[in-house]
């Protein structure tokens, strides 16, 4: 059995991520775990997240970054407890701001690598950096800064 993924912890009322939600059945429902102090992420793009023919559209790499670096904040807030992710009080992250470079064309067919490292935890916000890498070569880099969820998320 392969060792649980941060998504496996979040609660079915925010499993509907396009990028993270193991309930949407259209989304990437990407699977995150510790190696060691970083993060990973393994997922092979689908021809439909073509940009240029034979290489992957940025936007689908921003959504890699974007919720691989969620995951990796709450999980971190987590280790930093020395809590388990099924254990009270929940964290649950949403993005503040997502920065990504585009340093190289990433290729299309082949399974990408998503890395991350908390750069550091302050009050309520975690700002985590990630890379992706295909065949061995970072081709992106982003910065994500996750902000805590307030109690009624998008009431206005
Ligand atoms: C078991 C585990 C479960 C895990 C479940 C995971 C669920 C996953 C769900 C799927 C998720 C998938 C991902 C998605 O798609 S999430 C969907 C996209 N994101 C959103 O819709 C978020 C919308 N924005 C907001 O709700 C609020 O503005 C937030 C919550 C972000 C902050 O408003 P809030 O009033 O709450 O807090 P605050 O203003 O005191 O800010 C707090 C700290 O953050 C810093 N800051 C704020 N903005 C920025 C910025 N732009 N750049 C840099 N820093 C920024 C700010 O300076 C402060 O730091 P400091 O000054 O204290 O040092």
């Amino acid at each position: 059995m392969p060792e649980p993924a941060f998504q496996d912890y979040y609660p079915e009322n925010v499993s509907h991520c396009y990028g993270c939600g193991s309930l949407n059945a259209l989304g990437l429902r990407i699977r995150t775990r510790w190696e060691g102090d970083e993060s990973v992420t393994r997922f092979t793009p689908r021809p439909e997240h073509t940009a240029i023919p034979g290489f992957v559209y940025g936007g689908l790499l921003a959504s890699l970054v974007d919720c691989h670096s969620t995951g990796t904040a709450a999980a971190a807030m987590y280790r930093q407890e020395g809590r388990a992710m099924d254990t009270l009080p929940a964290y649950r992250f949403v993005t503040a701001s997502l920065h990504v470079d585009y340093l190289a064309p990433t290729p299309l067919g082949v399974e990408l690598e998503v890395r991350g490292r908390v750069k550091r935890i302050e009050g309520r916000k975690v700002v985590v950096e990630a890379t992706v890498s295909a065949l061995g070569k970072v081709t992106a880099r982003g910065e994500v800064v996750a902000a805590q969820m307030r109690e009624g998320f998008g009431q206005v």
